[in-house]
């Protein structure tokens, strides 16, 4: 019986080729846009306006979050969103209880400062979107994660910086929100022990937005020059 001829390709084939678009430069322009809207992109705490989030707004920030990378294409994210304003009340109180906790950390002139600093827009905010990440998703096996399991996370916060962006063109501002016990807002949105909460997010439009990060402006802590923290082929090479 005549063997069947070994399936051969010439070197450079890719069957894939068919998928593959060309990856033009953008304009000068559209670069601009894109620069410009990582550079003026702030972290929002006091400047919501209360008209609610049409709701094809809404899903375009979604789907700029789930068109982020992840890990072996794991997509570990989820998305809660609140409207409501009595679990938003909640989630203030839960915060408020943390922020306590964490001024008490600070001594002297530094707890003042921070004690004058507003730190969340939860109940100004028309919505929150509290961003978890299922470890589970995807099984027991990720490709890219068998070394570090910890990829899960980084996805879910590439997720979360691509709508921070994407929010910024659209005159959107977004404030993250760490402050609160895991534990709160567990109960507080019925959030499964195996999920892990990522982040809770005031989202609202903007009329108005710092020209520099707030807690710069308001002297908390400054930018550190980037040449300080570049190096060159070793950790700490220059
Ligand atoms: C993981 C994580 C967690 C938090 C934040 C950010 C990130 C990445 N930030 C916002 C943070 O203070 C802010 O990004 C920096 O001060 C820089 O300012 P701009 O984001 O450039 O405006 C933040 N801000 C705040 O007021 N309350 C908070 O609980 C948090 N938590």
């Amino acid at each position: 019986m005549p063997t069947e001829p070994p399936v051969t390709m010439p070197p450079d084939s890719n069957p894939f080729d068919h998928a593959l678009s060309p990856a033009r430069p953008f304009s000068g322009e559209e670069r601009e846009a894109v620069y410009r809207a990582i550079e003026t992109r702030r972290d929002v705490r006091d400047q919501f306006l209360p008209d609610p989030l049409p709701d094809d707004l809404i899903e375009r920030l979604l789907r700029a979050a789930h068109s982020a990378p992840s890990v072996g294409f794991m997509q570990p994210w989820n998305f809660t969103l609140v409207t409501d304003g009595a679990v938003r009340q909640a989630a203030w109180v839960a915060f408020s209880r943390a922020n306590e906790e964490a001024a008490a950390m600070f001594a002297g002139e530094q707890q003042a400062l921070y004690r004058s600093l507003k730190l969340e827009g939860i109940r100004k905010a028309p919505l929150s979107i509290c961003v978890t990440c299922d470890p589970t998703r995807g099984g027991k096996v990720v490709l890219g994660r068998t070394h570090n399991a910890r990829t899960d996370v980084y996805s879910t916060v590439c997720a979360i910086q691509n709508l921070w962006l994407a929010a910024r063109a659209e005159g959107v501002g977004v404030g993250w929100v760490s402050i609160f016990h895991d534990s709160d807002i567990r109960a507080i949105l019925d959030i499964p022990d195996h999920i892990e909460i990522v982040a809770w997010l005031c989202l609202g439009r903007v009329d108005t937005l710092y020209t520099e990060p707030e807690l710069a402006v308001k002297g908390w802590r400054q930018r550190v020059p980037l040449e300080e923290l570049v190096f060159r082929n070793r950790w700490g090479g220059v």
